[in-house]
């Protein structure tokens, strides 16, 4: 999406900018108006002194910000300036003199004229082209196309489609790394498996989020069906956290995946140091058991805490009885009840 990958502060800041010029917004409508008028447009975002230092002629609109406002003063030659919070078109027919020795790989004079203002002033800049009938976000020194949303669509319905994928062999693995556990048969590589499926669909689920801002209102659909596929994502990974902590690293968390290349995360061994486990993918690990008692009895981490406390073991809590169960102080009848019955579920699904 972006010719190059943005961090921190900038990434923010292109975010902000992003959704601004989503569809929907009144920015966006009025430089879709320019583009579809073939006119061009030099927008600067903002004001600051430099701003005002490289501007000359033009003349003063000091007007509501409107798309027919913006569309109109575009037919005249030079640029647009319009106040910080976007609200008021402050002047048009500007003509800008940033320092020409600012690097720039742009050709056009429109284009290269914005890449520098934008350098100059650190005042975001979006341009419509006249020959191209493009629209081009120009901050700090980057320039990030606005893409159209059917161009915008094409790359999500992979990306939805390939999430699809992932969050289903993702509740493939946990289903049978649910039987491992209680079997007591965990191992570094079964784990991994697990944890690999996951990364993928927050990775995914990451992109597709900066679609959905892209898109802006034609992006709700898309919104809810990522919404759909990634339910209980950032839950399960805290209960694997739970049950596989080692004891000796209160920091363990499976977010450094985020950091890691694709090519990494595709090899088990790889993910397995990176987590801080074994690299020895036959290394036996023992599950604290959170996950399937409290996805189990739907309750609470603190709750599956007392119950596992109680018993001593996963393994212990499925030859409880109800009474055993309602026996352990904040559990009712009704409770215990729920409990036995979804342990009861659960092994016959693992057949055991
Ligand atoms: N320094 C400047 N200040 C304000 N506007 C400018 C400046 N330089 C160019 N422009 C605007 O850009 C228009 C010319 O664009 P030109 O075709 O040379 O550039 P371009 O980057 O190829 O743009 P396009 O893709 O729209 O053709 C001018 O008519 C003027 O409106």
């Amino acid at each position: 999406m972006s010719k190059q990958r943005v961090l921190g502060h900038d990434e923010e800041r292109y975010r902000r900018y992003r959704a601004q010029l989503a569809p929907g917004t009144p920015l966006r409508e009025g430089l879709e108006r320019i583009r579809a008028g073939h006119t061009g447009a030099l927008v600067v975002l903002g004001t600051n002194k430099v701003v005002e230092q490289i501007s000359t002629g033009g003349f003063i609109v000091d007007t509501d910000f409107t798309a027919t406002a913006l569309r109109e003063l575009a037919k005249m030659d030079g640029g647009i300036v319009v106040s910080t919070d976007l609200g008021t078109i402050i002047s048009a027919g500007v003509h800008f003199t940033p320092s020409g020795e600012l690097p720039t790989i742009e050709t056009g004079t429109r284009h290269r004229t914005a890449d520098r203002i934008a350098l100059q002033s650190n005042i975001p800049v979006v341009t419509v082209s006249a020959s191209m009938s493009t629209i081009a976000l120009f901050m700090s020194g980057l320039r990030y196309p606005i893409e159209s949303s059917e161009q915008i669509f094409v790359r999500a319905e992979q990306a939805l489609a390939a999430l699809s994928r992932y969050r289903d062999r993702l509740d493939a693995v946990t289903r049978e790394l649910s039987g491992l556990e209680i079997n007591r048969l965990v191992t570094v590589g079964d784990l991994v498996k697990a944890v690999q499926p996951l990364a993928m669909v927050r990775r995914l689920d990451e992109e597709l989020q900066g679609y959905v801002e892209a898109l802006g209102v034609d992006g709700r659909l898309l919104q809810l069906q990522l919404f759909e596929l990634t339910s209980g994502i950032d839950q399960l990974a805290t209960l694997l956290e739970i049950d596989y902590r080692p004891d000796d690293r209160s920091d363990f968390n499976l977010d450094v995946l985020r950091h890691l290349p694709t090519g990494d995360l595709l090899d088990l061994q790889t993910v397995a140091t990176a987590i801080g486990l074994p690299g020895d993918l036959d290394h036996h690990l023992e599950s604290r058991g959170y996950r399937l008692v409290s996805q189990t009895a739907q309750m609470g981490t603190a709750m599956a805490g007392t119950l596992l406390d109680h018993f001593g073991s996963l393994q212990a809590m499925f030859g409880a009885s109800r009474d055993d169960l309602a026996s352990v102080p904040g559990v009712d009848k009704a409770q215990a009840l729920a409990i036995r019955d979804g342990l009861a579920r659960l092994s016959e699904q693992i057949g055991r």
